[in-house]
């Protein structure tokens, strides 16, 4: 399928869908196939709770650690059996439009990954209307100079996030660590089915709760600011898989894809996959199975058997 990238003064596609339309685009719950779209969310609580429970049954873990002194601000550490300061560490953003959502239901991939050696940190953040836009890229930011410096020896530090969530990893593209003391051992990113312009998502009711302006959409766009930036990225072993699945809606589909291009054209070590035959929360499914390819995908890389 061919995109148009958006020319610097080209109009951006979904200015010409209706309000409807654009409400359908971003409501991936309306796009599933298998199954009602009601079924689908209590699914996904379910298996995310499923998750979680069984890798705290099964797993040596730190809950509930505070990476700051808000009350939101806490996270979860599940360690691989043979434990070691020096494991690669995978954090984890849940998704739910920044709404909803907890670190509680999100343990999707501990076990898979903690089974090949991985330390995976499930991170919780306020959500709005609580929290803001601008906080939870704060606190997200503060969550991973928290692992850094509790784990200086780490083997490297990899952001993994969903929809929502991967918007808040893709934020890190282009964080300031000066004044958080301390740089991060980022070695790679794995965004799925995320978002990355929020411009739309002003005009849709999902912006109830979020209260953004354009303006406060446009400063937290990881797809303008590196439009804007041409920084070069910072490590360039630095790997940043952009993933989105086949009957995600075109809106999810265009937005990954232009934030891949935006990516490739920055210099960035990028690389896109359309999931087959996975909706917007199978995809995230697939994490708690050992031998989906998106487990395998980063397993891959985490762990550099290319
Ligand atoms: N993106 C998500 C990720 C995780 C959990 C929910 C969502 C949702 O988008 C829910 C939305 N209210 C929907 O009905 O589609």
């Amino acid at each position: 399928m061919e995109v148009r990238g958006r020319g610097p003064r080209g109009e951006a596609p979904w200015k010409k869908l209706s309000k409807e339309e654009l409400e359908n685009q971003y409501s991936p719950s309306r796009w599933v196939i298998r199954r009602g779209a009601e079924e689908t969310l209590r699914m996904y609580s379910r298996i995310g709770e499923d998750a979680t429970k069984n890798a705290r049954a099964t797993r040596r873990s730190l809950l509930h650690v505070p990476y700051g002194d808000g009350e939101g601000e806490k996270l979860d550490i599940y360690f691989p059996e043979e434990v070691s300061e020096a494991s690669p560490f995978c954090l984890f953003f849940h998704g739910g439009f920044w709404q909803s959502g907890s670190k509680d239901t999100s343990a999707f991939m501990v076990n898979p990954l903690t089974a090949r050696g991985v330390a995976v940190v499930i991170v919780a953040y306020d959500l709005a209307p609580k929290g803001t836009l601008d906080q939870m890229v704060d606190q997200v930011t503060r969550s991973i100079a928290f692992v850094q410096k509790q784990y200086p020896c780490n083997e490297g530090i990899y952001l993994c996030g969903h929809s929502a969530g991967a918007h808040l990893a893709a934020m890190m593209l282009l964080a300031k660590w000066t004044k958080h003391g301390v740089t991060p051992n980022l070695k790679g990113f794995f965004l799925v089915s995320g978002i990355y312009d929020l411009e739309p998502v002003v005009y849709t009711t999902q912006n109830a709760p979020l209260l953004m302006t354009l303006e406060g959409a446009q400063q937290n766009s990881p797809q303008l600011l590196l439009e804007a930036a041409l920084m070069q990225p910072s490590d360039p072993a630095c790997h940043v898989l952009v993933t989105v699945g086949q009957h995600d809606s075109p809106e999810f589909q265009r937005q990954s894809r232009e934030f891949y291009q935006t990516l490739c054209r920055g210099g960035w070590n990028a690389s896109f996959e359309e999931i087959r035959d996975a909706d917007h929360f199978e995809i995230i499914w697939n994490l708690t199975q050992q031998d989906s390819m998106l487990t395998q995908m980063i397993l891959r890389t985490i762990l550099r058997e290319h």
